[in-house]
């Protein structure tokens, strides 16, 4: 599909009467259809002038009694490498943070309190090339390096919380695919690490970096407790079940895939996940297509090539109570605002009772007994090992 669709929200709006528009967002997203009012003027003036879309969209909780309602403005940032992936190093990285800049102003004024940017969001996603210079040279100190240091001062500047993911190179020259999280006070509070890595069609990430130690850390910001789950984290279910665990309220995926491999699947995941754990999930994915310089394979016997496809951005905020805000662009630039109530994670709880009835002893056992190498499937019926199965089969039985 490429670039050809801008969003699956146009082609509703463009194909449906009104009336008929409203009870498809109401089935297709629950019960907050689209609202697009509420965009500061000078907000709007960035993101026309820098090409950019600004969607708003809020939930609401109910009003309790004993507790005020918690409002939290997240803001999700989607944006493709704006230089050619040829360009010197520190032009590549400037041109991002200036991009970065424009982005963070305008979710200033849009009342923004957490921003999120895309997975290694001040590189190109050089990951399916395999080499290793220059793309390594954009990894840096998840506390002290450059970009680092250019976000804590926007986040002090805007009192607001910054999470910026990056490839991380550590003091022993170990990488990881990090997470930095940067108070409202321009402090680094802390950062978490991709638990998960890919191997999966041109996704070579284990060629960069190592597997997280760093287990499912939830950050308790100013803005409440919110914890993230890098890309390819989103297929494990467990993972996002740790956060919930760990108290997480708000989860961010940060995330760079493209559309022939995962778009079925970009818009149930992170609602899914959102949905089995009580907290609010958002999913943030790159856009557009980067150009290498040398070809590669993807080691499926196609041709060599240059780029990975197109990434299709639509980033999204889904709610516990399974509603979900409306998607950016596939195909630009986009800020998505997303003014939220923590209040109806708890409500959402009580609702459903999934912590309830959670039963942890129960998977616990299971998962140390599937963890050990004598593990013993619970089959009921014959009891025959695979491969006496395989044999059953062959000889028609
Ligand atoms: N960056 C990353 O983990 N991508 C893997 C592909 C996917 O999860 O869709």
């Amino acid at each position: 599909m490429g670039t050809s669709v801008e969003s699956l929200e146009s082609i509703l709006e463009k194909n449906l009467p009104a009336d008929e528009l409203n009870q498809v967002w109401n089935i297709l997203y629950g019960e907050n259809h689209p609202k697009g009012n509420g965009i500061p003027v000078e907000a709007q003036e960035i993101a026309d002038g820098h090409n950019f879309e600004l969607k708003v969209h809020s939930f609401n909780a109910a009003l309790e009694q004993l507790r005020p309602p918690r409002r939290v403005k997240v803001g999700l940032f989607q944006h493709a490498h704006p230089v050619p992936t040829t360009a010197p190093v520190l032009d590549q990285l400037n041109a991002l943070h200036k991009l970065a800049e424009r982005a963070i102003a305008a979710a200033a004024l849009t009342g923004v309190n957490v921003f999120c940017f895309q997975e290694t969001w001040n590189m190109p996603f050089a990951f399916c090339t395999r080499e290793k210079l220059p793309w390594v040279e954009f990894a840096q100190s998840a506390e002290n390096g450059p970009t680092t240091k250019f976000l804590k001062e926007l986040a002090r500047r805007h009192k607001m919380v910054i999470i910026s993911p990056i490839l991380e190179r550590d003091q022993f020259d170990v990488f990881w695919n990090t997470a930095v999280v940067i108070e409202s006070n321009g402090e680094v509070l802390g950062k978490t690490r991709k638990n998960h890595i890919p191997r999966v069609g041109d996704f070579n990430e284990s060629t960069y970096y190592m597997e997280s130690t760093l287990g499912h850390p939830v950050f308790d910001t100013s803005f409440g407790k919110i914890a993230i789950n890098i890309c390819y984290g989103r297929h494990i279910p467990l993972n996002w079940a740790a956060f919930g665990l760990n108290g997480a309220e708000i989860v961010f995926n940060p995330s760079a895939t493209v559309g022939a491999l995962s778009e079925p699947l970009w818009s149930i995941e992170a609602r899914n996940a959102a949905i089995a754990n009580s907290y609010f999930s958002c999913a943030i994915n790159r856009v557009g297509t980067e150009v290498f310089p040398n070809p590669f394979t993807s080691g499926d016997g196609g041709e060599p090539h240059k780029d990975f496809g197109h990434f299709y951005g639509s980033s999204y905020v889904a709610a516990p109570n399974g509603s979900r805000s409306p998607g950016l662009t596939r195909v630009r630039n986009g800020l998505l605002v997303v003014d939220l109530d923590l209040n109806l994670c708890r409500q959402v709880k009580d609702k459903w009772n999934f912590q309830m009835n959670m039963r942890l002893p129960l998977y616990a056992d299971l998962f140390t007994r599937a963890s050990k190498p004598n593990f013993k499937k619970q089959i009921v019926g014959r009891g025959l090992s695979e491969d006496q199965s395989e044999k059953d089969l062959t000889n028609g039985n």
